[in-house]
């Protein structure tokens, strides 16, 4: 699949992974359109000049992610790909210091943003990709999920976090067979640590900590070294129905 000229919905665009792969994409001549809960993301669309529009929105709502297709889909030749990148982090352990039980609203919360919005979105954008016309090979779109390092090593408090997590890894293969026959790939990035605002109120030496934690590079990924990999997804068509840990080797405690 070509980037130039072609559309992209970004989900979470107005900070952290989204936001560098916006910029990797639009470097590359592609169209974005960027949605985000979160009204800032306007502002980068801005930044962005004409190759972007922002369209604010909920990822687990279904009129606000089809409002976001339609807006790809008049913003070129139609939609060529999702990186689908919000999501939020959550911690609570089961049963907290006091012996309480853990909240089910915010367990329920975690999992409908980060799982039932990723459902969402590639629902909504596979329907709209399917109708486009065969390219090479009969392509006709690419999804890419964003899951965690945590899917895999789950860490204490993280019962929703790597729960819902996991559940977009165990969505890759699954859809990927299913958009076979449209002509669209699914894949999934895992990433280890990376440096975005979801990280900014760790204290320094907890940072520090998860640097050392790395076997190589001992440092956090640079969110410019996750929009590369999204580019080399988008472009290699052989990649279908994997899930790419980004992580230096890191396997959390
Ligand atoms: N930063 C890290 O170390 C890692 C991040 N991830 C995952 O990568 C993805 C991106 O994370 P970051 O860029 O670091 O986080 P971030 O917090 O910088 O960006 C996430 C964006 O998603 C948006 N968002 C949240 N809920 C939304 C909703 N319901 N609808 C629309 N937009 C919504 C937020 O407004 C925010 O702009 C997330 O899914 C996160 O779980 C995974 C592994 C590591
Ligand atoms: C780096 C983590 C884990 C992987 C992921 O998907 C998202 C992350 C961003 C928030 C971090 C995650 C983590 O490793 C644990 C911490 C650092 C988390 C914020 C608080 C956190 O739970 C913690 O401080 C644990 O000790």
């Amino acid at each position: 699949m070509r980037i130039e000229n072609a559309t992209f919905v970004i989900t979470g665009a107005g900070s952290g992974l989204g936001s560098a792969c916006a910029e990797r994409l639009v470097a590359a001549g592609g169209r974005v359109v960027l949605c985000d809960l979160s009204e800032g993301v306007q502002d980068q669309a801005r930044r962005l000049g004409d190759a972007a529009i922002a369209v604010q929105g909920d990822v687990t709502s279904a009129d606000d992610i089809q409002a976001v297709i339609d807006a790809a889909q008049a913003h070129g030749d139609g939609l060529a790909g999702v990186i689908h990148c919000a999501g939020v982090v959550s911690v609570a352990k089961l049963v907290d210091r006091h012996g309480n039980p853990a909240d089910l609203d915010a367990y329920a919360r975690t999992v409908q943003i980060n799982l039932v919005g990723t459902f969402n979105v590639m629902r909504l954008a596979a329907a709209a990709m399917s109708q486009n016309p065969p390219g090479d090979d009969g392509e006709r779109g690419v999804i890419i999920n964003i899951a965690s390092v945590a899917a895999f090593d789950g860490q204490v408090g993280q019962c929703a976090y790597s729960a819902s997590k996991a559940g977009v890894v165990g969505m890759s293969l699954p859809a990927a067979r299913e958009l076979s026959r449209h002509g669209i790939r699914v894949m999934a990035i895992a990433p280890g640590v990376f440096e975005t605002p979801m990280m900014a109120d760790i204290p320094e030496d907890a940072v520090a900590a998860l640097s050392q934690a790395v076997p190589f590079p001992k440092r956090l990924g640079k969110p410019d070294e996750f929009a590369r990999l999204a580019e080399q997804i988008i472009t290699n068509s052989m990649l279908n129905g994997e899930v790419i840990r980004l992580d230096g080797g890191i396997r959390m405690q």
